[in-house]
């Protein structure tokens, strides 16, 4: 878990932070839009995608089935081809690559393995793989339900109607609808099992795929269809990552500064949009203009009561910035972060506690309470999210260095470069 490069001195603020940050594309919408594109009938073009970790594995692991996807200056050009094996995908530990991959290797005329990182093989993938079985699909995963597995495709999936619980990730949902329209019947998924989190990635799996022409029917809660027909990604701009935002606009809340990152769509399926209530609550000045989203602390930094089921991701942010606050905070409804990047819930309580801090895990989430925090060393478990989390502490607490900086590049790979000029 320990990495052996030097930990990275989070730069403390000197004063209040004021900056405009332009960040790069959303690793969401990128690895949607090569998965769409990769089945699409023509070639597409994926504008402003982000280059990272995990767009560069999937962008790998469907270039090993076939698929042809070259630079064009900043973007991506797909070139479609029928996916074929024997290939071999390396998942790292993007859940995206893990859960989005299998069902096109179904699709491809042949046999292809899947393995990644020691902590993909813990992260959940069964239920997924059930229902694709259930589908037509070959699987062999030793009864393991987890990683490594192999997919052994005939070049089609019959599709048609399935149950999954998709209570421990919306990416099973999602990964069967995004190749859906391929398979010869299509698919109608039916959730069964507590609620499912996540709510905008599935809305934007929708979005993304009725954009390139894929009908779509979201009409009954807990049940997706997606009618068999033709797919054309076309062209495809990618919105800057509203999540990777929430560390930066967390610097303006905790130095009570002035942050605004450019660029931020008026309207979008990304779960960071979420930032502009939640920051809000947690005493910021919150205001959505032609220039950007722009955050203004106030000095006071309020803890949060607030169910993050939807936004999960959002999470290590939102405890960072609630360990700093000077009223509790409860965070609950992602019981499923326990199985993200690293067990999430335990790694902040750990790190908030380690620095001085007051926070306690619960069965769906954590409680954090106000406490002087100290320096020290906050360890990011391979966890890029983790990692950031570690610079927003240190922002506001001198003398804490985050271990493994480096795994920021999972979805941010310029991260130490961009923190050091936004909060200079
Ligand atoms: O579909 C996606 O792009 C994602 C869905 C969410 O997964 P879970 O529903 O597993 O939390 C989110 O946490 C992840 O970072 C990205
Ligand atoms: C949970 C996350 O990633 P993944 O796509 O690997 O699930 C995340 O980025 O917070």
């Amino acid at each position: 878990m320990q990495n052996s490069a030097p930990h990275w001195p989070a730069p403390a603020a000197a004063g209040p932070v004021d900056a405009t940050v332009s960040l790069p594309g959303s690793k969401s919408m990128t690895n949607r839009a090569l998965i769409i594109a990769a089945l699409s009938a023509t070639p597409s073009v994926v504008r402003a995608p982000l280059r990272s970790r995990d767009t560069d594995l999937m962008a790998a692991a469907l270039r090993s089935l076939g698929i042809g996807i070259t630079d064009s200056g900043a973007d991506w050009v797909v070139t479609p081809a029928p996916p074929h094996g024997p290939a071999a995908v390396d998942v790292g530990n993007a859940g995206t690559v893990m859960r989005f991959v299998p069902p096109v290797a179904a699709l491809a005329d042949g046999e292809v393995r899947f393995d990644g990182d020691p902590r993909a093989r813990e992260r959940p993938v069964g239920p997924l793989l059930d229902a694709l079985r259930a589908l037509g699909a070959g699987i062999d995963d030793a009864g393991r339900g987890a990683l490594p597995l192999v997919v052994r495709g005939t070049g089609e999936v019959r599709g048609g109607t399935v149950t999954v619980d998709a209570s421990g990730s919306s990416q099973f949902i999602s990964a069967l609808l995004l190749s859906g329209a391929r398979f010869t019947e299509g698919v109608e998924v039916r959730h069964s099992g507590p609620p499912v989190p996540s709510q905008p990635h599935l809305d934007m799996t929708a979005a993304m795929l009725r954009a390139a022409g894929v009908d779509v029917d979201t009409a009954t809660p807990d049940v997706w269809r997606v009618a068999p027909g033709p797919v054309e990604a076309g062209e495809v701009v990618v919105e800057p990552d509203l999540s990777n935002a929430a560390p930066f606009l967390a610097a303006a809340l905790v130095t009570g500064g002035r942050v605004t990152v450019s660029g931020w769509p008026e309207h979008t399926t990304q779960p960071g949009d979420a930032l502009r209530g939640l920051f809000a609550d947690m005493g910021g000045e919150v205001t959505l203009g032609a220039e950007g989203l722009t955050v203004r602390g106030t000095g006071d930094i309020r803890g949060i009561t607030a169910d993050l089921r939807q936004v999960g991701e959002l999470t290590p942010t939102i405890a960072a910035v609630a360990a700093l606050a000077g009223s509790p905070s409860r965070l609950t409804g992602i019981a499923h972060l326990r199985r993200h990047e690293t067990d999430r819930i335990a790694a902040l309580v750990r790190e908030i506690n380690r620095l001085g801090g007051d926070a306690e895990e619960l069965p769906d989430g954590l409680a954090i309470r106000p406490s002087t925090l100290r320096g020290g060393v906050f360890h990011s478990y391979d966890d890029h999210r983790m990692a950031t989390s570690g610079a927003v502490i240190g922002l506001a607490v001198p003398g804490v260095e985050v271990e493994n900086i480096a795994t920021t590049g999972k979805t941010l790979p310029d991260f130490p470069a961009l923190w050091a000029k936004a909060v200079a």
